[in-house]
């Protein structure tokens, strides 16, 4: 049994998510279990700075140093704080912070052959400094190596859905909705030969998942709300669906997997975009947030419906999104005859997911066992992801 602590912020960047959990087994028959989770919010500046950053502001060498710094000592502020009052851990898989990413393949419409470049992302916070400060060994760079391999660098959980979700009889989807959605569709485990079931796996970021609704809530509030608590906003007003329909025109909603996105597409930008557009339809605030929050909710369904084998017997929501409750109802309606739940429902914190999923890549990369999934991230073949910092 190993003790490890997983850190992530996320595209929300609403602070560092902990996870403490043991974890013991090998390759996808892993036993997961949490021991503890907080998240610790990023200082106001620090947040802003990261923001701006994400936004596409141009900053020095010395000020991107600074920004590493920063965030690396925070990350290792986060890890120490998680063990007060528990057993210490003996590794850390730390994410960072995510404050650009490329995707493969995207950019150069030109060019015939849609996965000819290679994607570029970065996350800050080395983990070489993470290492040093806790004294204990960091795995972290998670993404870098996927995409090397020509795949997205992303979504990395779903290798960790695929050990933590699958059933033997039924088909599942795990649908995270941070800042961005992502989903994990998982075959029924029993139905095929080990090798047979990974391949048949798949996973893409979806699209919006709260990004333009915590944009929209700062715009519509100057700043005092950071986001629709559980979209009881939303539910007040009602969604405009010529807008919807038209918004779900956008090239990625119709880009087939593999598929990754960001705040460099789904940010303030579109949100101005999608102003805009609403502004002969003269929207109130309730309105224009329940027009935005159901572009979430359709455009996850349609990605389901466009790209899935089948739909699943089941979906699991997990992020902060799915305590946006008007959204839940949205995607139950959608989805409907099909049950959308939480993953608090199967045992595992939907708050937590992510940061307990990079607990376990460091966990595997530890192994060295190779833990992308090339249907799922388009990589050439499957890698070792992350880079080991050791203490000492
Ligand atoms: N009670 C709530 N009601 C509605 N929305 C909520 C609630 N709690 C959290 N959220 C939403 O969840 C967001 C944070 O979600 P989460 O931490 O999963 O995102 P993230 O990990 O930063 O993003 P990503 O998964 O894209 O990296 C908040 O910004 C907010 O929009
Ligand atoms: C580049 C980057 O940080 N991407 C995140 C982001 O947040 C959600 C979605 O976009 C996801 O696919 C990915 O993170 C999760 C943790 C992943 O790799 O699975």
């Amino acid at each position: 049994m190993t003790r490890v602590i997983g850190l992530i912020s996320g595209t929300s960047v609403d602070g560092i998510d902990a996870a403490l959990v043991d974890i013991s087994g090998t390759g996808f028959d892993l036993q997961v279990e949490f021991v503890a989770g907080a998240t610790y919010p990023y200082q106001d500046d620090l947040r802003k700075r990261i923001l701006a950053v994400c936004a596409g502001q141009a900053i020095s060498m010395a000020e991107l140093a600074e920004l590493d710094d920063a965030i690396a000592i925070a990350f290792a502020q986060a890890a120490q704080n998680i063990q007060v009052d528990h057993q210490p851990a003996t590794l850390i898989g730390s994410h960072g912070q995510t404050v650009y990413h490329r995707p493969a393949g995207v950019g150069d419409r030109e060019n015939t052959s849609p996965r000819h470049r290679l994607g570029y992302t970065l996350q800050l916070g080395r983990g070489a400094v993470i290492a040093q400060l806790t004294g204990i060994t960091t795995v972290n760079n998670f993404r870098v190596a996927d995409i090397a391999a020509g795949g997205q660098g992303a979504p990395l959980v779903s290798p960790v859905d695929a050990a933590l979700f699958s059933h033997p009889q039924e088909a599942r989807c795990i649908q995270n909705i941070g800042g961005i959605g992502n989903i994990t569709y998982l075959p029924p485990r029993q139905d095929s030969q080990p090798d047979h079931w990974l391949e048949k796996i798949r996973g893409w970021d979806t699209g919006p998942g709260n990004s333009l609704l915590d944009l929209a809530v700062q715009y519509l509030t100057n700043g005092t709300k950071t986001y629709d608590e559980n979209g009881s906003w939303a539910a007040s007003g009602t969604p405009c669906h010529a807008l919807v329909e038209h918004w779900l025109e956008q090239e990625y909603f119709h880009l087939p997997p593999p598929k990754s996105t960001g705040r460099e597409l789904f940010g303030v930008d579109y949100l101005q975009e999608c102003i805009k557009d609403s502004e002969p339809y003269q929207l109130n605030s309730a309105d224009l947030l329940a027009t935005l929050t159901e572009l979430t909710a359709v455009s996850i369904v349609h990605n389901y419906r466009s790209f899935l084998p089948k739909l699943p017997e089941r979906v699991f929501l997990c992020g902060g999104g799915s305590r946006n409750l008007y959204l839940k109802n949205r995607l139950q309606q959608l989805l409907e005859p099909v049950p959308v739940l939480t993953t608090d429902e199967v045992g595992l914190s939907a708050d937590f997911k992510e940061a307990i999923a990079f607990a376990v890549l460091a966990y595997w990369r530890q192994l060295g066992f190779p833990s992308n999934l090339p249907t799922v991230t388009g990589a050439s073949k499957r890698v070792l992801l992350g880079e080991i910092n050791f203490s000492q």
